[in-house]
């Protein structure tokens, strides 16, 4: 049995509704969806196999989980850098951004030279907002983690696939198949077409509210901050 996706609408409703009549904070949300993602990384490339972490950071909240996961997998030991194109003016992802600076964390400007010396790769550039055409920036950086031969770990949904469908049937993305990829609260309909390792995250939703958006809270053990599932939702 799979568990149940939920559409890139629904998803949109959800963090609205945990915002407001769930009083929670973006910050505190983003805090904890960045948690899971290094968690992750933690479990599918720990530290023996090399710490260089380059995280692919895009202009919304799938990049502000990236820079969070930053901050975590430093503290964990770990050397990433961010690539971090678009920044928005907002205040959250300045602070974001100010806590990363005050770790030496480096930012880059030339994704596909980065790539060349790291480890391991996360995609945070897009998640259930993206829609269309990849715009530039990013062309680039999709296609360079398209063909790379490192592990990519994608942020709620491979940057570049349209959260229903999957990846795109040409262009940019069409040959984008990340090794892992960490679904926040619940898996997206684009998880039919995904063949890696897949974990659930952002530990924070009310079984009330579960029940209200037709999804279930995966059975998280212990402290840990995601759950493995299989590829296309299947409980392991
Ligand atoms: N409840 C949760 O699970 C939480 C999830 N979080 C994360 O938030 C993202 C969704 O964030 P949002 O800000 O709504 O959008 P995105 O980051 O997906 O992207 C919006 C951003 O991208 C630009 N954009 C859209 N399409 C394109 C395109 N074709 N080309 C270029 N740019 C594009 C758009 O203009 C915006 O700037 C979710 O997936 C989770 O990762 C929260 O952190 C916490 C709660
Ligand atoms: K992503």
């Amino acid at each position: 049995m799979a568990l149940k996706t939920l559409s890139a609408k629904a998803a949109a409703a959800l963090d609205k509704e945990l915002m407001s009549t769930g009083a929670f904070s973006i910050d505190q949300l983003m805090e904890l969806a960045g948690l899971s993602v290094s968690q992750a990384v933690y479990r599918v490339h720990p530290i023996e196999k090399g710490k260089r972490v380059l995280v692919a950071v895009g202009p919304g909240n799938n990049g502000g989980d990236g820079l969070v996961a930053a901050r975590h997998l430093r503290h964990y030991g770990y050397q990433p850098s961010v690539y971090y194109p678009k920044r928005p003016k907002n205040d959250l992802y300045q602070r974001l951004a100010k806590q990363l600076e005050d770790l030496n964390i480096p930012f880059v400007d030339d994704f596909p030279t980065a790539l060349q010396s790291t480890d391991h790769i996360v995609d945070a550039i897009f998640g259930f907002s993206f829609s269309g055409e990849v715009r530039e920036p990013f062309p680039a950086v999709i296609q360079a983690m398209s063909e790379t031969k490192l592990t990519v770990t994608s942020v709620d949904a491979p940057s570049s696939w349209d959260i229903e469908d999957g990846p795109p049937k040409s262009g940019v993305g069409s040959d984008f198949h990340p090794s892992v990829l960490v679904s926040l609260t619940a898996p997206k309909p684009l998880v039919k077409h995904f063949r890696g390792r897949h974990f659930v995250g952002g530990r924070f939703v009310a079984p009330e509210i579960a029940r209200k958006y037709d999804f279930e809270v995966p059975e998280y053990e212990g402290i840990d901050q995601v759950v493995e599932i299989g590829p296309g939702g299947q409980k392991l």
